[in-house]
């Protein structure tokens, strides 16, 4: 990526530069599994028999939720060779997600399954099944360096650094990345369930977040990649030794906020809104984050369109079909705000 920043004609705000003229604005790397989202909710995963199914995963969602906004989107990943791996690719070919690099596993892998509770909307929980599950098998020689140098941004989740040999091939991808001027975007994205230790999640999200020019994660992200609870001030000081232009910390319902590496910090709240359940917030708020900074908005521009993505996606039922298109979210912005003058 253009080490420059471009400041905005007229703004104080300032945009994140992005490579011209690919075929991509986006690819994301990592799991596109499964979800089961109760559909008898408000009662514990015990009492829960129905459950709806949806493409599911952080990279996955967050591909459905750019690909939505209208992005050019495609993913590079590995599902299981059956009749679920062919609902997710089916999914994603139906909104215009390219999948010509997601690919079936032929060892037997199964795809991950991620059954949501809904006990209330404000007390979810989600149980993953993922033992030797197909995403994690991803092997660093199924990076293609034409496709990556093809997009703009190249998304990496955090859960593709939890096992070899799909750790190797986020590395290799962020590697050919950076040869091709890609802008790399890191989701922190942290499932406990994916690794041996806390502390081998710090090792590996260290050495990624100093290979990117964007990290986005909850405050407890962060403080698992520096080992200890800390503050974002330190957080942004030990990053802005290496390559990010800028961090993103999300405080759930206390919002958001943004550290750009000249010293600007911006902040945004979450939007009150109904809500049914509270995953898939990160997921939509990434998604319209990084549309708003791919269309050249200003970071405190896309720190509202990504919350105004993540207030919708709460008051509906999936974290994947549930993501807005523009209009939904400049309605959203248009209604709030004159609720909000009275
Ligand atoms: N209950 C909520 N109501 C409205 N917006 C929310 C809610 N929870 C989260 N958000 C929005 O989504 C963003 C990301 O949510 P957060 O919970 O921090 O991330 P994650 O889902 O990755 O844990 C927040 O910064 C906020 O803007
Ligand atoms: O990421 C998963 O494997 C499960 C997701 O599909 C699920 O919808 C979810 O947990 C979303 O997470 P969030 O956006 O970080 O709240």
């Amino acid at each position: 990526m253009d080490s420059e920043t471009r400041v905005k004609k007229g703004a104080l705000d300032v945009s994140i530069a992005f490579p011209a003229d690919r075929s991509f604005d986006v690819i994301a790397l990592g799991r596109a599994c499964i979800d089961l989202n109760a559909v008898d909710y408000n009662r514990p995963l015990e009492e829960t028999r129905t459950f709806a199914k949806y493409v599911g995963g952080s990279p996955a969602n967050i591909a459905i939720g750019t690909a939505r906004l209208g992005l050019r989107v495609g993913f590079i990943g590995k599902v299981s060779n059956d009749g679920m791996g062919k609902f997710v690719v089916s999914y994603l070919n139906q909104v215009g997600v390219d999948t010509s690099h997601l690919v079936f596993d032929q060892e037997g892998h199964k795809i991950g399954l991620a059954f949501t509770e809904i006990k209330s909307p404000t007390e979810c929980s989600i149980l993953l099944y993922r033992d030797e599950v197909a995403d994690l098998y991803i092997k660093p020689e199924e990076m293609d360096e034409n496709y990556i140098a093809s997009s703009k941004v190249l998304l990496i989740s955090g859960t593709a650094l939890a096992k070899s040999p799909s750790r190797e091939a986020a590395f290799r991808a962020v590697e050919l990345a950076r040869r091709n001027q890609v802008a790399v975007v890191f989701e922190l994205d942290y499932r406990a369930y994916s690794w041996r230790s806390p502390y081998e999640t710090e090792v590996y999200y260290r050495l990624l977040a100093r290979l990117s020019d964007i990290v986005i994660g909850t405050r407890e992200e962060f403080d698992i990649l520096e080992g200890r609870p800390g503050s974002d001030e330190a957080t942004v000081k030990a990053l802005f030794e290496f390559l990010p232009k800028l961090v993103v910390v999300k405080r759930g319902v206390q919002g958001s906020a943004a550290y750009h590496r000249d010293g600007r910090v911006y902040s945004a709240p979450a939007f009150h809104t109904q809500v049914l359940k509270t995953f898939g917030a990160g997921d939509a708020y990434a998604s319209g984050l990084l549309y708003a900074l791919l269309q050249g908005e200003d970071v405190e521009t896309a720190l509202t369109m990504g919350s105004a993505a993540a207030a919708l996606v709460v008051s509906r039922h999936s974290s994947s079909e549930a993501m807005p298109t523009k209009d939904e979210i400049d309605h959203f912005l248009q209604e709030y705000s004159e609720r909000s003058r009275g």
